[in-house]
């Protein structure tokens, strides 16, 4: 018999639902892959599954998310990794590429409050929270009389913490709600205008090595276009501003036809100064569109605002 195509991923429940939807589109694409040990799905588990006790931030480094998956592409333990975009670094190892983006889910966060408030009503003083920069900045831009504290964990271990009263209101992701059927405890979806996504928030991304072309070609079918030319753009943004996990940057892409929209966001983190660009033109330009929006931002920041 051949060799099993090996599908990398790390162990929390969302995780291991997107490496079921890779290997679900995959037999939809080549039936044959059906066959009863054609895929294996190998759980690895990250940097950033172990440290609980911190927020992303303090922990520092790039890559927690993605690291030992990298890993096990480069020696061979894995013949392909799946991501959530959004935890993917802004450059990959040598050797390794991006081959793939699954049609992106919904791209807003979720808010949940103990009392069913939204953002807007709940009462001054609350504590959200959070365990990433863009939200604290945000939340902190339009309700500067809320308490902000990090708050860490898989979707599951955050719901926990936010019935035991350990704060009164908290933020997820939509996307990873939605594929782990959890959609149903939400308190209110916010609209980019309130909360301006994460890069690539709600794309699955799926990455090969670079040599691996019988992988690329098995890939290929189910590649999303329109998600990869947004992505793109997002990804561009963030490159061309080089800022660090420490930094709160946000950003949204659309598509209409062949017409892309960026909206790009860098806050400082106490949600005081905000810094926005905005561009529009062929999603065949994405990249060129992201590189420039995130240059426009750049050139205004004040010196030093970037953490290291
Ligand atoms: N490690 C955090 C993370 N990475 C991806 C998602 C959600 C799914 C997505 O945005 O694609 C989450 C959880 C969250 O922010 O609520």
């Amino acid at each position: 018999m051949t060799q099993p195509l090996r599908i990398g991923t790390r162990g929390s429940p969302l995780a291991l639902a997107q490496a079921h939807e890779t290997r679900d589109r995959l037999i939809a694409a080549h039936p044959h892959l059906a066959a009863p040990g054609a895929i294996e799905i190998v759980v690895f588990k990250t940097t950033g599954d172990r440290i609980l006790d911190r927020t992303l931030a303090e922990a520092g480094g790039k890559g927690l998310f993605t690291k030992e998956l990298e890993d096990a592409l480069l020696d061979g333990r894995a013949d392909l990794a799946v991501h959530s975009m959004k935890d993917v670094p802004t450059w990959l190892p040598d050797g390794l590429e991006i081959s793939t983006l699954l049609p992106r889910e919904d791209t807003r966060d979720a808010f949940f409050s103990r009392g069913g408030q939204s953002v807007d009503d709940l009462p001054a003083g609350s504590v959200v929270g959070t365990a990433g920069l863009r939200r604290q900045a945000q939340i902190l831009e339009r309700r500067p009389d809320l308490k902000v504290v990090p708050f860490r964990g898989n979707v599951q271990t955050r719901l926990a913490k936010l019935d035991a009263g350990e704060v009164d209101a908290t933020l997820l992701a939509l996307a990873g709600l939605r594929r782990l059927g959890l959609t149903d405890r939400i308190t209110a979806v916010l609209e980019p205008e309130v909360m301006l996504p994460a890069v690539a928030q709600g794309a699955i991304g799926i990455e090969i090595r670079s040599a691996d072309d019988a992988t690329r070609a098995l890939l290929a079918p189910l590649n999303c276009p329109q998600t990869a030319a947004r992505v793109g753009a997002e990804r561009a943004l963030l490159a061309a501003l080089d800022g660090s996990c420490r930094t709160p940057i946000a950003a949204l892409s659309t598509l209409d036809g062949d017409r892309l929209t960026l909206k790009a966001k860098v806050l400082s983190p106490d949600g005081r100064q905000v810094f926005r660009a905005e561009r529009a033109g062929a999603a065949a330009d994405a990249v060129a569109l992201g590189a420039d929006a995130g240059a426009e931002i750049k050139a205004v920041l004040p010196p030093g605002f970037f953490l290291p």
